[in-house]
């Protein structure tokens, strides 16, 4: 049996679509959402997110401001700007990109952020809110990825759900998501024991590590929803001059021999990560606007 691929760039497109005639609406009404995405440092992958974010965003028909700040940039400096963003009524949500250089302490930009232009939702209120089952910003990639779960196993109440990653980015809001829909939720990390056999309890599987290819097809039970959050730049061998190919934390082809459903990469929850984030920006137009 092989599995179902979770088709992450067409969904996206399609949200991307509906958040689109959404903000046709609101410019009728002389109203044009806008997003600030502040990038420190030179980091080349950022910097393609960057790029791609400020172009979804236009095209979606929301303005878009980038702020790009050099490594040197001080705490003091980047909280001035994130209190100018804060007061600018053009801009409805904010983003600053992660990881921020060292020196910087990200939780401290994090918490400056006004929590009504925090599309992230890494906020404490809107982590609270997610938590308390409140409405609010709900972190985007772990946002997209519900949706490509829904969109295969729309009812997942009682089903053991596994999250391997606790990080406040993915991990956590992961979790507190499929917990809201009544999954039985298991969080592993680093210091779980037994992992694969943790895994193979999952009906339903998040894999948000960092570590290329690192859940194994036979950590898979038969059947099971797959969602592969991993981004990793590893070396091609097929190619010379030391190009890179992306994989994620699942060995998508053993994985696909057992899996009923499974997000590659890429093309899976990348591209929802973005879409998402224009949909929490139009969310937070029109909740700011009391819409
Ligand atoms: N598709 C997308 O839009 C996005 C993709 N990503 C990708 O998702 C992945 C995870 O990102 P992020 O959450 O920010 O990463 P973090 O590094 O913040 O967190 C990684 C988590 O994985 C756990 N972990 C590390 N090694 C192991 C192991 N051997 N066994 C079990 N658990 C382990 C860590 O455990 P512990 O807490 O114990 O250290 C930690 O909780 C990355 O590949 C990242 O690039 C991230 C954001 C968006
Ligand atoms: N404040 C903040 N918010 C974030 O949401 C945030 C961040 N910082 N820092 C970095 C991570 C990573 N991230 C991704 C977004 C899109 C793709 C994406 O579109 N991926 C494509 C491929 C892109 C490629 O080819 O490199 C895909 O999977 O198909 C991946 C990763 C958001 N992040």
């Amino acid at each position: 049996m092989s599995a179902t691929i979770i088709d992450g760039k067409a969904f996206a497109a399609g949200l991307r679509a509906r958040v689109a005639e959404d903000v046709r609406g609101l410019a009728e009404r002389g109203i044009a959402p806008g997003l600030a995405v502040v990038l420190v440092g030179e980091d080349p992958a950022s910097q393609v997110y960057v790029r791609n974010k400020a172009a979804q965003t236009v095209e979606a028909g929301m303005r878009s401001f980038q702020h790009r700040l050099p490594a040197t940039t001080s705490q003091a400096e980047l909280l001035a700007l994130v209190h100018t963003l804060n007061a600018d009524d053009a801009v409805d949500g904010i983003l600053v990109q992660l990881p921020l250089p060292a020196g910087i302490d990200a939780q401290a930009i994090i918490e400056a952020i006004a929590p009504e232009k925090d599309v992230d939702g890494f906020h404490p209120a809107n982590v609270g809110r997610l938590a308390t089952g409140m409405p609010g910003l709900v972190p985007c990639t772990p946002l997209g990825a519900s949706m490509l779960i829904d969109s295969v196993r729309p009812d997942v109440a009682g089903l053991e759900a596994v999250v391997i990653g606790r990080s406040n980015i993915v991990g956590k809001p992961m979790a507190q998501l499929l917990l809201q829909r009544s999954a039985t939720v298991t969080i592993a990390h680093s210091r779980t024991r037994d992992l694969a056999d943790v895994c193979r309890r999952a009906d339903i599987l998040v894999a948000a590590v960092g570590r290329p290819e690192m859940v194994r097809g036979d950590w898979i039970k038969p059947g099971a929803v797959v969602v592969d959050v991993g981004i990793n730049r590893v070396p091609n061998p097929q190619a010379e001059d030391g190009k890179t190919r992306l994989v994620g934390d699942v060995a998508f082809d053993e994985a696909k021999e057992v899996a009923g459903a499974i997000t590659p990469v890429p093309g899976g929850v990348g591209p929802m990560t973005i879409a998402c984030l224009l949909a929490n920006t139009l969310q937070a137009a029109k909740a700011r606007r009391g819409l």
